[in-house]
């Protein structure tokens, strides 16, 4: 229940409710992944089931499609929507310019392609996500795994000759085996402590052959909704700064707080 939730788990929450009030009737969502998404996809389902909410939900993974499914949105493929009219994700970093780094849980490709055919991009985090540069996470890049090895040493020749600090890269694995994602790659987790130009790397790295795409998102959110572990949320938005400070309370219920898995 809420009063068992970590201050983290609060901030998470509270960002998810807060940005599902941007989802109205008739709606075309992107739903995005994680375990901030997961809180989202939650509230969604609550407001579909008691308040009659209609919307059709783009999932950006099997996972969140399978969440989605269960908790009784009504799922279609972006093929289908064509076009949506918001997306809502979280995000491992996000900077002042709101430009992201994303793809923690894999989902990054799929991820990137729903937020950008999309209106409208918010991104949920918790305030521990926000950072002066970017990079402290590790850059996450999906690559096939045709001569992944080949494409690892290009990428890491390519940053050693662009001086960019940190110049390591591990293979993403789960457990023995590497991770593998919706679209059967690989992911290489770039160590690069400060990323200082986000906007010519992720160009040059999308360059490199075997790279099908990075976890640079630039340009591309429109406002983030930071969640406190009190329940404070502050949404910021890209055209106008801080637009609002507020607190939200829990409410528990048995469907939001039972059973919540990434
Ligand atoms: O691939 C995963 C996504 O980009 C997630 O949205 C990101 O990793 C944040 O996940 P979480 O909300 O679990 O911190």
């Amino acid at each position: 229940m809420a009063g068992e939730l970590s201050p983290i788990d609060k901030a998470k929450f509270v960002a998810a409710k807060r940005a599902a009030q941007y989802v109205e009737d008739g709606m075309r969502v992107g739903l995005g992944t994680g375990s901030t998404a997961a809180w989202l996809v939650r509230c969604l389902g609550e407001m579909v089931r008691d308040d009659g909410l209609r919307i059709k939900g783009v999932p950006t993974s099997s996972r969140t499609a399978a969440l989605a499914r269960e908790v009784g949105i009504e799922v279609i493929s972006l093929d289908e929507a064509k076009w949506l009219d918001l997306t809502i994700d979280g995000a491992d970093e996000f900077d002042g310019d709101l430009n992201l780094i994303k793809g923690g849980g894999g989902a990054l490709l799929q991820e990137k392609i729903v937020a950008t055919a999309s209106d409208q991009m918010v991104v949920i985090a918790d305030v521990g996500k926000e950072v002066e540069t970017l990079g402290a996470f590790p850059l996450p890049i999906e690559v096939i795994p045709f001569g992944w090895q080949t494409t690892q040493a290009l990428v890491e020749e390519t940053l050693i000759s662009m001086d960019v600090l940190g110049r390591t890269s591990t293979l993403r694995m789960n457990g023995e085996v590497p991770f593998v994602t919706d679209e059967g790659n690989h992911i290489l987790d770039l160590h690069l402590n400060r990323i200082g130009n986000a906007r010519q790397l992720a160009l040059v790295i999308n360059q490199m052959p075997g790279v099908v795409e990075n976890g640079l998102f630039i340009d591309i959110c429109d406002a983030v909704v930071i969640g406190y572990g009190d329940g404070r949320v502050e949404v910021r938005d890209i055209n106008e700064g801080t637009v609002a400070t507020e607190r939200l309370d829990f409410v528990e219920t048995d469907n939001l707080f039972s059973d919540l898995s990434d």
